[in-house]
Formats: structure tokens, sequence, C-alpha cells
């Protein structure tokens, strides 16, 4: 049983702190900002790789590359830690200092010391549908979402735009509402002949 719960968060909103700019560092960088353009991310590494910078550059972003040695105070007022590194011994120190200050950390080759895991997204429009194989196999994880990106049709967004419109039209009786949303959307359940 997979007993994660999955939650979406407003990462434009919640600063994340990323050790490490190699492989890993612009894996994970590059998954963010790639759902969340604006999303506040501060990225320390000894070397930054190229692929990083050039991941960032001509666009319009919040992300803040540090090109030094991880230091303790990179921890304040973060929300969020992914430790990236190809240390070990500093990945499992930055667990530590973060558990004790409260902070929400990934240690990404290491899933015990993983508070969350990042999950696979597929995106069309407004809907996004997080996959998660409870750390088993990303890389099936990976293969599901591009089945999903392939087979979920791109009407989708004009379809959630038109139940957005809808919605609002139909004022504030909540139990009203409920009823004519769920039986115009019954159809979606029905199997095709
Ligand atoms: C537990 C977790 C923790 C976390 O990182 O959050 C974790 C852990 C590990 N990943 C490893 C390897 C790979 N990871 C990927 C890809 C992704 N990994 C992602 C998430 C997660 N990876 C979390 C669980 C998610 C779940 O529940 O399924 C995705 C979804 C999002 C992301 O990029 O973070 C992204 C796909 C994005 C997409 O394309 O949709 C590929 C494939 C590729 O790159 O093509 C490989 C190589 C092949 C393979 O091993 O499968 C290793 C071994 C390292 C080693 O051997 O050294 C570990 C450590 C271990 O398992 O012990
Ligand atoms: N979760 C996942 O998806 C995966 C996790 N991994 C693991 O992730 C880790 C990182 O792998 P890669 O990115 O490929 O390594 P890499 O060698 O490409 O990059 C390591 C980065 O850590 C930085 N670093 C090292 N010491 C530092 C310090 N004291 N302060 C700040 N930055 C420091 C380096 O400057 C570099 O930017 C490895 O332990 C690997 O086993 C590897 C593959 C997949």
């Amino acid at each position: 049983m997979n007993e994660l719960y999955p939650v979406f968060l407003k990462v434009n909103q919640l600063p994340i702190l990323i050790v490490g700019g190699g492989h890993v560092g612009y894996e994970k960088l590059s998954l963010l900002i790639k759902n969340s353009p604006q999303a506040r991310v501060i990225l320390v590494a000894k070397e930054i790789s190229p692929k990083i910078r050039s991941l960032l550059f001509g666009r319009r972003h919040q992300v803040t590359l540090i090109e030094r040695s991880f230091q303790l105070y990179d921890l304040e007022k973060k929300s969020f830690v992914i430790a990236a590194t190809n240390n070990n011994s500093l990945n499992k120190y930055i667990w530590g200092e973060a558990k004790t200050r409260g902070i929400v950390v990934n240690v990404a080759d290491t899933p015990m010391l993983c508070d969350f895991y990042l999950g696979s997204i597929v995106s069309k429009g407004d809907l996004k549908i997080a996959i998660s194989t409870n750390g088993k196999s990303p890389t099936f994880a990976k293969r599901l979402r591009q089945l999903l990106e392939h087979i979920l049709p791109d009407e989708i967004e004009d379809l959630l735009d038109n139940m957005y419109d809808f919605r609002q039209t139909l004022g504030v009786d909540f139990q009203r509402k409920v009823k004519i949303l769920n039986a115009l959307t019954e159809s979606l359940l029905e199997k095709s002949a």
C-alpha cells in the first residue's frame, strides 16, 4: 500500500532550497519550474552545471543561484529542502539540520531520509495529475506520465474552462449546484459502447 498523501503546493509562495547543482539538482529544478515557472528556489552548490544556467537563461523566474559550499544559514526561512549533492554525509547532515528546524526535507538518493517525494506530473491546461510508485520505480512513473500525456485530449483545457464558466452561473445554493454539476458530468463515467 502506498501511504503517501499528495498535495499541490504553491511553490511560488514557499521558498525551496536545493543543495547540489549537478544532474539531480538540474532535474529537480527543471521539474519545479516546468510546473511552476515562478517557483521560489534558492540553489546552492559548490559547482553549478552550465545546464542549470542555460535552463534559466532568457526566462522570467524567481530562482537564485549561489555558487559556494552549503552553509547552515542557507536553511533560514526555507519551507522545503532538497539535498542533492554527491556527498552522502553532507546530505545526511542537511537532513538532520532541516529536521531540527522543522523544515520538510528530501534527500534525493535516500528514500528513508525523505519527508516527501517528487512525483511524475501530467499537465494539460489546468488539469494536473501527480503519479507516485511509492519510490518503487521512478522510471515506471515517467512512462505512465508520458502515456497519460499522450492519451489525454487537448480539449480538456476547453472543457475545464467551460465547466468553470458554467459553475459561475449557478448561484449560491450549494446543494443545487452539486446536483447540476454531477448530472452534467455523469456521462464521463459511462463506458463507451
Ligand atoms: C523516491 C524518489 C525520491 C525523490 O527524488 O523525490 C526517487 C528516488 C530515486 N530515483 C532514482 C533514479 C531515477 N529517477 C528517475 C526519475 C524520476 N525520479 C522521480 C522521483 C523519485 N525518485 C522519488 C520517487 C517517485 C515515485 O514514487 O515513483 C521523478 C518522478 C521526479 C523527479 O525528477 O524527482 C522522476 C521522473 C519524472 C518524469 O520524467 O516524469 C529516473 C529515470 C530518468 O531519469 O529517466 C531514474 C533512473 C532509473 C531508475 O532507477 O528508475 C534513484 C536511484 C539512484 C541511483 O541508483 O543512484 C532513487 C533512489 C532510490 O530509489 O533509492
Ligand atoms: N532521486 C533521484 O532521482 C536520483 C538521485 N541520485 C543521487 O543524487 C546525488 C547527486 O547526484 P548527481 O546530481 O548526479 O551528482 P553530480 O556530481 O552531478 O552533482 C553533485 C553536486 O553537488 C555539489 N556539491 C558537492 N559538495 C557540496 C557542498 N559541500 N556544498 C554545496 N554543493 C556541493 C557539487 O558542486 C555538484 O553541483 C547522488 O548521491 C546520487 O546517488 C542519482 C540519480 C537519481
